[in-house]
């Protein structure tokens, strides 16, 4: 597109608003597209031309972006009367990386890139056998390997690769980042994040949410501790200390669900192994598509279209080229062409990743009419919840036995207990992290934590909200947060602990539309299409409402509520507050003196040791 710079004069009409957004709109599905297109190149095929292609298209998108939000920004939207041209053109003003001289801009798009590429291209090699890519080799050995120091050469490979050469990209990239967002006139990079929520009480709010939760986590940890006590013994585990973070079957201990051999409450009571039925049964990455697409069809939902199965990824090629096997769904921006790159395993834990990326895939198509800057969730968190709550009903036991994924299913109180515990593992471990991230980085952007505490910054936010700590001694020669995808990739993280907070008030709210009766965790809204319609009600409005009308529309009230979370696990939480009361359990951990090697820094050691009142019913916390 040719740009005419010749600026408005601020007094142009609301028609002349709309013809300027059709042009807009005209130009940015061919640059958007020929982005996407050649961003998909890339992360299916790491080569020095899909690299050079994807740099050169993000640049003429970012040209475009310039020219359509500086335009933007010159029409007086005060006397404009329609809503959703002045949300359109307030969006457009958010130009991000485009709004930042061309030299920085193409050293921001340098950094960001050679970041990715080192974490999708990172191993570990060892003296015997080939290197370990991260998905799956090294995910396989954090997920079944049940040997302290083969677990400790993986956890600690991983960050050795990643850390010490992300630190010196990541420490510019923050500056450059920061520039483009004081550019696009906020504070810093994380102010810039949270503006997407409208909401100018986001962070109490999510703190609120926090503290609300974290009696489930304090329990659930203290429990997994004594299991893990059990099994590595005293002299690696300190029963009122914090875990060591790599024995919980995950290379960031996000999701503890791998480890449920080692804390399954009833062993000898209906233990749910559906990995081993999908093997069995001889399933297929592409059957474990196909069965996700089933179900939101059976809400009445879009079914996928042809390009979807002609032009996704859904398994790790054979050809040992270099990829980005972190799974991902891929929106085109021409209303058909919607795809999925993922390095499918048939296994559970996948499955569940199918539904989530299916959930994304589901909403592209929602809102695949609406003008381009409305394709976007209400909130970040809504994208990512919409394939969480199909996934909540497939982990039922109702739905497993119906698709014969679960075998002489009792529905005995210990198979209960054993059945929340396994969705405890996932979604419960997870809160505390996907919270923490975004603490370490929105202080990394406004300057709170300083480049040359990185390090120790990130474990004190480890040590504080997930009790887990490093099995070796951490410097800050290492960058531990780079051993994560959204860091090294920039992607912003907040929007998971959202999502798996309103998750369960959208699952509630859809079990209640399909008329379920009994216990949360017994729903299944398989082939109800009363829930099928809220779900798609809302989807369909992308991002032209602020997110809390998009809320209420589902569950009848404005705001992200706890409760139905709490709600879901109560019948667990009891048996947990149980259990520790018997077991005589330190809830917490002690926040005791990090050593650090290196450069010998010592934070002042703080005695804080959570004692809770362990009565049956009180879940209060109150700080020692
Ligand atoms: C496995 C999942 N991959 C992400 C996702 O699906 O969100 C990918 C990579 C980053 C963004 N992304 C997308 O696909 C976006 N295009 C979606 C959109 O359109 O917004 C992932 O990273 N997850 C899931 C649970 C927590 C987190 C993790 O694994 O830590
Ligand atoms: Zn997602």
């Amino acid at each position: 597109p040719q740009y005419d710079w010749t600026p408005y004069s601020g007094t142009e009409s609301e028609e002349e608003a709309n013809t300027f957004l059709k042009e807009y709109e005209k130009t940015a599905l061919i640059v958007w597209h020929d982005y996407v297109e050649a961003a998909w190149n890339y992360n299916t095929n790491i080569t020095l031309y899909n690299r050079q292609q994807m740099l050169e298209k993000n640049f003429l998108m970012a040209q475009h972006t310039l020219y359509y939000g500086t335009k933007a920004l010159q029409f007086n939207i005060t006397n404009f009367t329609d809503p959703l041209l002045k949300r359109i053109l307030w969006k457009l003003r958010e130009m991000e990386r485009a709004i930042l001289p061309q030299d920085d801009l193409m050293e921001y798009n340098q950094l960001l890139t050679n970041m990715e590429t080192i974490y999708n291209m990172g191993d570990v090699c060892s003296e015997e056998g080939p290197c370990m890519f991260l998905e799956p080799d090294l995910l396989k050995v954090m997920a079944f390997s049940r040997n302290y120091n083969e677990l400790l050469w993986a956890w600690q490979g991983w960050r050795d690769t990643m850390g010490q050469q992300l630190r010196p990209i990541y420490t510019r990239f923050v500056e450059l980042s920061n520039k483009a967002a004081r550019l696009n006139g906020h504070t810093d990079t994380g102010a810039s994040w949270r503006q997407i929520y409208e909401s100018p009480t986001l962070e109490q709010d999510l703190e609120q949410l926090y503290q609300q939760l974290e009696p489930l986590y304090l329990n659930l940890h203290a429990y997994v501790r004594r299991a893990l006590y059990n099994y590595y013994g005293s002299q690696y585990i300190n029963l009122k200390g914090s875990i060591p973070a790599h024995l919980l079957g995950n290379m960031w201990g996000q999701s503890w669900i791998n480890i449920i051999d080692l804390v399954i409450p009833f062993p000898l009571s209906t233990r749910i192994n559906v990995t081993m039925l999908m093997k069995s049964q001889h399933w297929t990455p592409y059957k474990m598509f196909e069965e996700a697409d089933k179900f939101f069809q059976s809400l009445g939902l879009f079914p996928v279209l042809p390009e979807f199965w002609a032009k996704s990824m859904l398994e790790k090629p054979g050809d040992g080229r270099a990829m980005s096997c972190q799974a991902s769904a891929w929106d085109f921006y021409d209303g058909k062409d919607f795809r999925i790159k993922q390095c499918t395993g048939v296994n559970m834990e996948d499955l569940i990743s199918v539904f989530h990326e299916m959930g994304h895939i589901q909403y592209f198509m929602q809102y695949k009419n609406l003008p381009l800057p409305l394709r976007d969730g209400a909130n970040p968190g809504f994208h990512e919840a919409i394939g969480d709550v199909a996934a909540l009903s497939v982990s039922s036991l109702k739905y497993l036995h119906n698709s014969d994924l679960l075998i002489n299913e009792i529905e005995d109180y210990e198979s209960e207990i054993n059945f929340l515990m396994s969705i405890a593992l996932k979604k419960i471990a997870f809160i505390p992290f996907s919270y923490l991230v975004d603490q370490f980085r929105w202080r990394v952007f406004d300057g709170r934590i300083t480049k040359q505490f990185y390090n120790k910054k990130w474990w004190d936010l480890r040590l504080k909200y997930q009790g887990l700590c490093p099995p070796v001694p951490r410097s800050e020669e290492d960058f531990d947060p780079g051993s994560k995808f959204h860091i090294a990739g920039n992607v912003p993280y907040i929007r998971y602990f959202i999502s798996f907070v309103i998750q369960f008030q959208f699952h509630e709210a859809l079990c209640q539309a399909a008329g379920h009766k009994g216990p949360l965790h017994t729903c299944n809204i398989y082939s109800s299409q009363e829930a099928g319609k809220l779900l798609g009600d809302v989807m369909k409005l992308g991002f032209s409402k602020p997110w809390p009308e998009a809320m209420k529309m589902i569950t009848g009230q404005y705001n992200m509520s706890a409760k139905p979370l709490m709600e879901y696990f109560k019948p667990l939480l009891d048996w947990l507050i149980a259990e520790n009361v018997r077991n005589e359990e330190v809830l917490g951990w002690l926040i005791s003196p990090n050593t650090y090697s290196g450069s010998a820094m010592f934070s002042l050691a703080e005695k804080k040791v959570r004692i809770l009142p362990l009565s049956l019913n009180s879940t209060n916390t109150v700080a020692g």
